[in-house]
């Protein structure tokens, strides 16, 4: 049995690893898709070294090839893209994806304290990601999305920040239990034709079942 050239570990989430798990699927790269037991990791089990992870953090992907461990979840995946050209065809292009990249990344931010937060704190975190955060980010890439003719993100091939955007998007609706994208139909027809692409459908039905 050959070995995969690449081993993903994180926990058992999609949260911040699944867009890296889209890519692998999407170039038809098989990975050694590692979930240690997030209990196991805080409670300092001894199975678990957590000096074999950069930083002491997940996700971690390990590329063979290159010999390459490379820790921080957005770094992963924007190497995934350079390597397989994923990053639009410009620089222009490329910036236009870390642009969008660096959106989603702050709209994770503003999320991120509900997981400690108490039931009023997070119906306040909810009230002002809906009312503000969504608005001012979503409506900018609706009308830029719209102008691109509403397939890709950016340029005209598949990015690596369609694989994020579709992502994201889920996961802000799973998490806030709230269909974020009523008020943007671009989005929301771009989420679904990524997930409709063969080789994310195919990894969305066979990936295990996880809350978020
Ligand atoms: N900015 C980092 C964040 C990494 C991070 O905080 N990961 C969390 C899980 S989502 C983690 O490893 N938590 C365990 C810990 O901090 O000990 C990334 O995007 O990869």
């Amino acid at each position: 049995m050959t070995v995969p050239k690449y081993r993903l570990t994180y926990f058992n989430w999609m949260w911040i690893a699944e867009p890296t798990r889209f890519l692998l699927s999407y170039v038809g790269e098989d990975f050694e898709d590692v979930r240690l037991s997030y209990e196991e990791w805080m409670k300092d089990d001894p199975k678990i070294n957590k000096n074999d992870f950069p930083y002491g953090k997940l996700p971690v992907l390990e590329d063979r090839e290159n010999n390459l461990k490379l820790g921080q979840s957005f770094a992963i995946a924007r190497y995934l893209a350079r390597k397989y050209n994923l990053v639009g065809n410009t620089i222009v292009d490329a910036a236009k994806c870390d642009e969008y990249a660096d959106v989603l990344k702050d709209m994770l931010s503003e999320v991120e304290p509900m997981w400690r937060a108490d039931e009023k704190q997070k119906a306040e975190i909810k009230a002002a990601f809906l009312e503000k955060t969504v608005p001012r980010y979503f409506s900018v890439i609706e009308t830029d999305l719209k102008n691109n003719g509403g397939k890709y993100l950016v340029g005209k091939t598949t990015t690596w920040v369609d694989f994020l955007c579709a992502h994201f998007t889920e996961m802000f609706q799973i998490y806030l239990n709230t269909d974020i994208l009523t008020n943007y139909p671009a989005l929301k027809a771009h989420q679904h034709q990524v997930f409709e692409i063969s080789a994310i459908k195919e990894w969305k039905d066979k990936r295990p079942v996880t809350p978020y």
